[in-house]
């Protein structure tokens, strides 16, 4: 990692005088925050005016220069994006195409960060094709469970083949990136493209880049996390606005940012619940199969060789939501991250925060450390209706994250027994994990809110009283049901207490 440099939030790409409007002014702990951003230039530099999206939207063409991969990857989905007929990976035939076309690129010259985000990419999208491509046609052929299938997907190719391998890993570490696929700088955050210029980044001003499938379901999956992200600006602006206000003790304008946090939250939410309509519940897995890692899957007891690079094997987690940044922006703003329990399932949770790019791994760590120094949590719980705006937070990331509890159980436990999401964690126990502290929370500040007799310059407003006990009664049933769920569950899958198997000895342990 380069050595950070300090980014005031007045960015060229940013109006000064939004800004300027929206910050308080300096209070008792002094200045205003800023916060670190990589030295080497990034598209994905955080700015209230694009939150976590990139700066500029994603390049859809790669310069003519590399039109052979250009050509692989236009050719490459099951369902052709350009035709509608079928593409390389549906007859098996990409990783041949590979071999046979592909030049070894020279990209040492490369500086311009659209560029460099472009190609890193297109060939993380060839890179997953190819080595995934046998284990989608084995999930297609005897995968999925509601096919009758045994919901396995073999083995994945071993080792990456130079052409792919050596520049992938040249434009990685130029970008300050693992060399495998992720979820900002390629698989999502990096491949929409605007339908009408003109127009905003609204789900249906939306088109995709890249496609593995090329059906409609794949199309919806990604675009709605874009739509999603397309709100961050506010939540960023609102983040920095309340810590800002917190440092000045300035209770009146902390709790108009913790209002505009919300609002922004809201906003991502709704549109978290149109995935139902984009994207059928019944067709994910068959495009999801390209998503996997090469960490704690079995499809890769040996992790993954990448050929005129190292003999040793690379394991990487895959492409997944949890390397997105709102959740965890909010877990560190509330001080939920703190709280996680100490056990391996949080340790993934800390493991995913290094799969993304360099500003926003930054950014997550100036939140968690400001809201510590500053003791947000105690700022808010000081004021009865400050701790209800932020349990009132504490509820959106409970909605964001019960909402994503049942997309897991409707559009994977239905229709497989692969025991690992695509980031490798396990499928039944992590997510629930991180659930249950948000509902912990939410009982103990409902409870301190309750508790809190003490005589205050702002007595609780009776909308507030009621609202903590819905919330507080919300959160008690949430987690009987959960907490029967996993059990439930873990009878049908198998390694969910473990961070990490050992798939070769599992791989040994399924042959004898
Ligand atoms: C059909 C829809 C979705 C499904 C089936 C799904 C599935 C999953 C799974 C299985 C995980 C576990 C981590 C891993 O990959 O190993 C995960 C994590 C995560 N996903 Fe999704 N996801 C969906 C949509 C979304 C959307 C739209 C977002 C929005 C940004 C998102 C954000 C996240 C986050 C933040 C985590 C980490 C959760 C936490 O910290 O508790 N997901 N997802």
């Amino acid at each position: 990692m380069h050595l950070p440099r300090t980014l005031p939030l007045s960015l060229p790409t940013f109006s000064r005088r939004t800004l300027a409007t929206h910050l308080p002014s300096g209070g008792p702990l002094g200045t205003h925050a800023s916060f670190p951003v990589s030295a080497t230039p990034s598209e994905f530099t955080i700015t209230p005016r694009n939150g976590f999206l990139p700066l500029h939207d994603p390049l859809t063409t790669l310069p003519p220069r590399y039109a052979a991969l250009e050509s692989l990857l236009t050719r490459m989905p099951l369902t052709r994006m350009d035709t509608h007929q079928p593409g390389l990976l549906a007859t098996g035939d990409f990783g041949p195409a590979v071999k046979d076309e592909l030049p070894l690129y020279d990209v040492s010259s490369e500086t311009d960060p659209r560029v460099l985000t472009a190609l890193f990419r297109d060939y993380t999208f060839a890179a997953s094709a190819y080595l995934l491509e046998p284990c989608d046609l084995h999930n297609r052929q005897r995968g999925q469970v509601a096919g009758g299938g045994d919901g396995t997907y073999g083995l994945g190719r071993s080792v990456l083949p130079k052409n792919l391998a050596v520049p992938m890993v040249q434009v990685a570490a130029k970008l300050g990136a693992k060399p495998f696929m992720e979820y900002a700088q390629s698989y999502a955050l990096y491949n929409y493209a605007r339908v009408d210029a003109g127009k905003g980044l609204e789900y249906d001003n939306l088109k995709l880049i890249r496609a593995f499938s090329g059906m409609e379901s794949e199309h919806g999956f990604i675009l709605v996390h874009v739509a999603m992200v397309a709100h961050t600006g506010a939540q960023v602006a609102a983040t920095v606005n309340a810590l800002n206000a917190a440092a000045a003790h300035d209770r009146a304008a902390f709790n108009t940012h913790l209002i505009a946090m919300r609002t922004a939250l809201q906003h991502i939410n709704a549109q978290m619940e149109t995935m139902w309509r984009h994207s059928s519940p019944a067709d994910y897995l068959k495009f999801r199969t390209f998503i996997m890692g090469t960490k704690n899957q079995p499809m890769f007891p040996r992790g993954v060789v990448y050929e005129g690079v190292s003999d040793q094997p690379t394991f990487y987690r895959g492409e997944s939501g949890a390397n997105d940044s709102i959740v965890p922006t909010l877990d560190n703003f509330l001080a939920v991250t703190e709280n996680m329990p100490e056990n391996a399932l949080t340790e993934i949770l800390r493991d995913f925060r290094s799969y993304r790019p360099e500003n926003h791994t930054l950014w997550l760590q100036w939140v968690e450390e400001r809201a510590k120094t500053l003791g947000v949590r105690q700022f808010a719980l000081a004021d009865p209706n400050s701790a209800v705006l932020y349990l009132s937070l504490l509820d959106q990331l409970r909605e964001f994250r019960a909402r994503h509890w049942n997309f897991t159980k409707q559009y994977i436990l239905k229709h497989t027994r692969h025991p690992t999401a695509t980031g490798g964690s396990p499928i039944v126990t992590w997510l629930p994990n991180q659930l249950s502290v948000v509902l912990s929370a939410m009982t103990q500040t409902a409870t301190a809110i309750g508790n809190n007799t003490t005589s205050s310059a702002s007595p609780l407003t009776t909308e507030n009283r009621h609202l903590a006990q819905e919330l507080l009664e919300n959160a008690a049933t949430q987690q009987r049901i959960l907490d029967r769920e996993v059990r439930e569950l873990k009878l049908r899958f198998e390694h969910q207490d473990e961070a990490d198997t050992d798939w070769s000895r599992a791989e040994v342990a399924a042959q004898a």
